[in-house]
C-alpha cells in the first residue's frame, strides 16, 4: 500500500518509572487494515496499547493519527480523535448490565449524540448482546464479556480500534465467534491493531503483523509470510533472535 497510514508509531520508547519496556518501536496501520502485534508474555504488547491510548506517557517517539501527532494529547482527547481500546481481560463493569456497559463507551465522547444508532449497529454485530441487554455483565460468559468489551469500544466510533488479547481465556470455538467479527468491523473502514499471544487466530484475520520481543520489533511482514517464520517461533520459544525481518 502506498497511501499515508491512518495510524503510525515512530521510534516509541515507553515504560514504567526507570524501567524502559519499549525501545524504538515503529509500526503503522492503514485505513481498514487489520494489523497484529504478536509476542510472548511480557514482550510489551499491553504497554504499547497503553502508550497509544495515552494511559501511559511516552518517553520518546511520536504517535500519529492521520499524520497529526497525538503523543502529547490526553487519553480522553485521543478517544474523541478516534482511538478506542478493548482492554486485556475485558474489564467490563460487572454490576452494570450489557446496555449500561455499552453506553459508558460513549459517555464522554463526541459519539454521545449517536448512541441509539451505534447501539443498533453493535447489536447487529453481536446478536448475543442484543439478546442479553439487561443481563448483568458479571454474569456473562468470557466470550460474551469479550463481545461486550469490543462493543463498548465501538460506541465511541473509533477510526482505530485496539484489541488487546481478545482470545484470552476463550475456547477455540468462542475465539472463532469473536474473531469472525473482526473483518466485519474492518470492512466498515475501521483500522484494527490486534495484540495477541494466539498467533494462529490473529494471523488468520490480519493483513500484516509485527513481532515484538523484549520491547523491540524483531520482525514485520504480511500475515501469510510470518505464519511459519523462524523469527516468530524464536520470539515465543526463546531462541536467539537474528533481528532479521521474516
Ligand atoms: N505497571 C507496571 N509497572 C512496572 N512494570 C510493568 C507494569 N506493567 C507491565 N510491566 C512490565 O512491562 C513488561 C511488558 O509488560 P506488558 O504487559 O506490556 O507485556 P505483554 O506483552 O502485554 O504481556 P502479556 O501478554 O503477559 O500481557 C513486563 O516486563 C512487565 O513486567
Amino acid at each position: 500500500m502506498t497511501s499515508s497510514p491512518l495510524f503510525q508509531i515512530e521510534h516509541l520508547n515507553a515504560g514504567y518509572g526507570e524501567s524502559i519496556v519499549l525501545s524504538d518501536v515503529s509500526l503503522d496501520v492503514q485505513q481498514g487494515e487489520i494489523v497484529s502485534l504478536l509476542g510472548p508474555n511480557g514482550a510489551g504488547k499491553t504497554t504499547t496499547m497503553m502508550a497509544i491510548t495515552g494511559l501511559l506517557s511516552a518517553y520518546g517517539g511520536t504517535i500519529r493519527l492521520d499524520g497529526h501527532p497525538i503523543t502529547d494529547k490526553p487519553a480522553h482527547k485521543r478517544v474523541d480523535l478516534g482511538v478506542a481500546l478493548s482492554p486485556e481481560g475485558r474489564q467490563v463493569f460487572p454490576e452494570l448490565n450489557v446496555e449500561e456497559n455499552l453506553l459508558l463507551g460513549s459517555f464522554a465522547s463526541k459519539a454521545r449524540a449517536s448512541r441509539p444508532r451505534n447501539l443498533t449497529r453493535i447489536y447487529d454485530l453481536f446478536p448475543r448482546l442484543a439478546e442479553r441487554k439487561k443481563q448483568l455483565a458479571g454474569l456473562m460468559s468470557g466470550g460474551e464479556q469479550q463481545m461486550l468489551a469490543i462493543g463498548r469500544a465501538l460506541m465511541s466510533e473509533p477510526r482505530l480500534l485496539l484489541l488487546d488479547e481478545p482470545s484470552l481465556g476463550l475456547s477455540p470455538l468462542i475465539t472463532e465467534l469473536v474473531y469472525d467479527t473482526i473483518p466485519v468491523i474492518a470492512a466498515e473502514g475501521i483500522s484494527i491493531l490486534l495484540v495477541e499471544q494466539n498467533t494462529e487466530a490473529a494471523l488468520a484475520v490480519s493483513n500484516r503483523a509485527y513481532v515484538l520481543s523484549h520491547g523491540r520489533i524483531v520482525a514485520a511482514g504480511k500475515a501469510e509470510d510470518l505464519r511459519d517464520s523462524a523469527v516468530l517461533r524464536d520470539a515465543f520459544f526463546g531462541g536467539a533472535l537474528s533481528g532479521a525481518a521474516q
